[in-house]
């Protein structure tokens, strides 16, 4: 185990909507500079786990830690604000509008001395473009919309955006689903460098073979509860595989299948 005071950690976090208990006693930890990959089935809690940490569902019991304080986050405006940035998989764009606009929606840099000034666009274009350039984005025309860019180029987007603007824990819901190979390399390559410059990433997918290569910590959620917390070091591709597939209740069907030829055997 990593020593050290994590980022972001929730602690033996429940969440109930009505009769169904999404989370049950869930803990998870993401690092400065570290991947921490959420992974579990159809209906796992991953969802829910992170609208509790970024702010969009309160949790009926359990903790948030944030730089080792214990806080409460009472919106999604109230994460941002401390540097907990989700990308939600509709990316929060705006398909019509141009690229450069679509980074600083909401944020436009302005020019003049007054709080009115008006929306630098040429400054917003160069450093949208500058950004872009940086995680191997390379377009002539910011101005083009962001619905001609490829899946792969618009998760980018949302990603340097958030990045940009100061994320210090970056939620990643699903990025590489619906993504071709190439395309799903992009994205996580960009993931390495947010890594890199010392983010906190919580990559949430169903893909193992996209969690395993970039992933330092491994959070398996089954039926809204913890199946387990590994580190890479500890742990093979075809050992998630198996966690992810059920584990242990796999390990006891599979004795349960052997005691059973065992007996056919002996009767035989
Ligand atoms: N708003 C809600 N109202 C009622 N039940 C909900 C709500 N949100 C989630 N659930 C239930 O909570 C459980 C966990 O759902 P959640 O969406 O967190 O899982 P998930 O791992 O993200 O699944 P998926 O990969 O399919 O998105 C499921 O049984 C789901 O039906």
């Amino acid at each position: 185990m990593t020593g050290g005071t994590p980022l972001l950690r929730a602690e033996a976090v429940t969440k109930r909507y009505g009769g169904v208990e999404a989370l049950r006693d869930v803990s998870i930890d993401v690092r400065a500079g570290e991947i921490t990959c959420l992974l579990g089935d159809n209906g796992a809690g991953k969802s829910t786990l992170i609208k509790v940490l970024s702010g969009v569902v309160r949790p009926d019991s359990g903790a948030i830690w944030f730089d080792g304080e214990r806080i409460e986050l009472s919106s999604p405006r109230d994460a941002l604000r401390r540097g907990i940035a989700t990308v939600f998989q509709d990316l929060a764009l705006v398909g019509v509008m141009p690229i450069y606009r679509n980074f600083f929606l909401g944020r436009e840099p302005t020019r003049g001395r007054f709080s009115l000034g008006w929306f630098d666009s040429r400054r917003a274009r160069e450093i949208a473009r500058r950004e872009l350039r940086e995680v191997g984005i390379d377009l002539r025309d910011m101005r083009q919309p962001v619905e001609t860019l490829s899946g792969g180029q618009r998760q980018c987007v949302a990603i340097a955006r958030a990045v940009y603007f100061g994320a210090r824990v970056l939620i990643l819901d699903e990025p590489t689903s619906a993504l071709g190979v190439r395309e799903a390399e992009l994205v996580l390559r960009h993931v390495l460098r947010a890594r890199a410059s010392g983010i906190g990433v919580v990559l949430i997918t169903h893909n193992v073979h996209h969690a395993y290569p970039v992933g330092d910590s491994f959070v398996v959620l089954r039926r809204g509860g913890l199946e387990g917390t590994y580190r890479k070091e500890d742990l093979t591709v075809g050992g998630l595989v198996r966690h992810m597939a059920g584990g242990a209740e796999l390990t006891r069907l599979q004795e349960d299948l052997e005691k059973m030829l065992e007996a056919v055997g002996d009767a035989g």
